[in-house]
């Protein structure tokens, strides 16, 4: 009895808590230096988002993990560098055959093999099927605060690159459902299936007030 009266007790002291802080939060800032991912969050975030949201390009490092692991600790970065509410994005690349690999790691070989050598590499295996990741990481700037994390899955397959070639891996990551790739069609219609637009549904729904 006296344990769940101690138990109610500590989650009404985090929830009232955490509404307060709701309450004083004014401004997010979203921390990228990639500015299609902040073209493509702002669009999808809407102009009805309660906060205003400003960018700032820190130069974070990349860290090594799984992939929450790393959004993890790039938003713990951020927010002690800041010392403000921020919200940090990593996107992965998650190729099944590979065991989920590039994964976190899609920027490198994205970087050194361009789309079509990233189509090259699973040319050796049947299973081109593969997940695109984005993973939005929140946290409040205070000392030793939680990261919140809001993940978005779109699975698809990866193609041999086609559409302009304007935003990373989109012309060879063609989504299930779709003929065209994600370079191939319309950005409204990417923002409403793709993997940010999952996250930041998430994100969204968390801060609606
Ligand atoms: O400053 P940050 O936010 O870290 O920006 P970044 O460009 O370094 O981004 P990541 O570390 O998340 O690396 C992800 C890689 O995937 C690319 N990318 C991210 N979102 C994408 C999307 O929706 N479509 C295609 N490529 C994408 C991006 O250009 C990077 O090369
Ligand atoms: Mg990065």
């Amino acid at each position: 009895m006296w344990a769940r009266v101690v138990v109610s007790k500590y989650f009404q002291r985090v929830f009232s808590s955490e509404a307060k802080m709701q309450e004083e939060l004014k401004e997010i800032v979203l921390c990228t230096g990639n500015k299609n991912k902040l073209k493509e969050f702002m669009q999808i975030l809407g102009p009805d988002f309660p906060y205003k949201i400003t960018n700032v390009d820190v130069d974070l490092p990349e860290f090594q993990g799984e992939p929450e692991e790393v959004a993890t600790e790039k938003c713990k970065l951020a927010a002690e560098r800041l010392k403000c509410p921020v919200v940090t994005e990593d996107t992965s690349l998650c190729f099944n055959a590979l065991g989920g690999l590039p994964g976190p790691y899609i920027k490198w070989f994205l970087k050194k093999l361009g789309p079509e050598g990233l189509h090259k590499m699973l040319s050796g295996f049947e299973d081109k099927s593969a997940t695109a990741m984005c993973i939005l990481a929140y946290s409040s700037g205070e000392k030793d605060s939680e990261v919140k994390l809001f993940c978005g899955k779109t699975p698809g397959e990866i193609v041999a690159p086609r559409g302009p070639n304007d935003f990373g891996w989109d012309p060879c990551f063609q989504p299930d459902g779709f003929k065209q790739t994600y370079a191939e069609m319309p950005k409204e219609t990417k923002n409403t299936i793709s993997h940010r637009y999952k996250a930041v549904e998430l994100f969204k729904k968390n801060f609606q007030k």
